[in-house]
């Protein structure tokens, strides 16, 4: 594209979203054309940076004409950012996590009618460790397999986003999936462990940006797997890299490895 890329923002007040909207309006690729808040966002109608046109605002009508559309926000929010890309034929990034089966089914539907990217994570890092994992669960087959997260306090789902995409990946290469072999809590008169579980532990609290380990546990050693983010933006920037890859490209559901693999690639 010759021109800058226009962008929006969904979930625009929001800690990514505040940092999404800063690193957009330094980067000259890009336009920022709006950014979107809650309903009863108190920012609301001020502009997102001082002298700047652009204002918080809640109607993606307002919005004008986009290329692409990131969203950070929550699932209802995503749902809105949604409705708007597929009746625009707006290019849609979705980093927003904790989403139930219908709406991920939804995604899968507008990925047929939009350029559409979804990741759980956006960081380089979680992309290698997936591929690491991938090829540990498959060759360390009959280990016992335990992914654990842990995030700030203000966090609203669980497991993240992150380590479900992780389980998922660890699943695919044993031949089976999370809905087959996922744990998610134990507590009380638990019994052993379930040959071939993928289990899942939470941790919240403080101001921890992501962090994930996977255990393979075998007899007499482990391996462990892990990553650490230390600083959320890495996940904004990974999102403006794949939304400025996915604007302008054709419709389809496109994965973060294959925009990672084409980078390498040289692409
Ligand atoms: N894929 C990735 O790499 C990453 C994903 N995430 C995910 O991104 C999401 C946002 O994370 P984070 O920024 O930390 O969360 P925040 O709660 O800080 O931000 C979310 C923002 O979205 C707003 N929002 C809620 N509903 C709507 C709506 N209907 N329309 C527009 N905006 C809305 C919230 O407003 P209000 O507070 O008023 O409800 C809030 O300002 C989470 O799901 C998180 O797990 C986070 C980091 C990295
Ligand atoms: O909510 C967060 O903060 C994060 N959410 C994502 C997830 O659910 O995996 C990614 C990252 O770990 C930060």
């Amino acid at each position: 594209m010759s021109r800058p890329v226009r962008v929006a923002v969904n979930g625009a007040t929001g800690r990514m979203g505040r940092l999404l909207v800063e690193l957009l309006r330094r980067d000259r690729r890009f336009e920022l054309a709006a950014a979107l808040t809650a309903p009863d966002a108190p920012e609301m109608g001020a502009p997102v940076a001082p002298g700047s046109t652009v204002r918080y605002s809640h109607d993606w009508s307002q919005a004008g004409a986009l290329d692409v559309a990131i969203d950070f926000s929550s699932p209802a929010g995503l749902a809105e950012a949604l409705a708007h890309c597929e009746a625009r034929g707006v290019a849609l990034v979705v980093g927003t996590t904790g989403l139930d089966a219908a709406m991920l089914r939804r995604l899968e539907a507008a990925g047929r009618a939009i350029p559409l990217l979804r990741s759980a994570n956006f960081s380089l890092g979680v992309a290698v460790l997936a591929r690491l994992l991938r090829e540990a669960a498959a060759v360390l087959r009959d280990w016992d397999l335990e992914i654990v997260e842990a995030h700030h306090g203000r966090k609203v789902d669980a497991p993240s986003g992150t380590a479900l995409l992780l389980g998922e990946a660890a699943a695919a290469a044993r031949g089976t999936t999370l809905a087959r072999a996922g744990v998610y809590a134990r507590e009380g008169q638990t019994g052993p462990r379930e040959p071939g579980a993928i289990g899942f532990a939470v941790v919240r609290g403080g101001d921890v940006v992501g962090e994930h380990t996977a255990l393979l546990l075998g007899q007499g050693e482990r391996v462990e797997l892990g990553h650490r983010a230390t600083d959320r933006s890495i996940f904004a920037r990974g999102a403006i890299e794949a939304a400025h890859w996915l604007a302008g490209k054709s419709a389809g559901a496109y994965a973060l490895d294959a925009m990672l693999a084409e980078r390498i690639a040289g692409g």
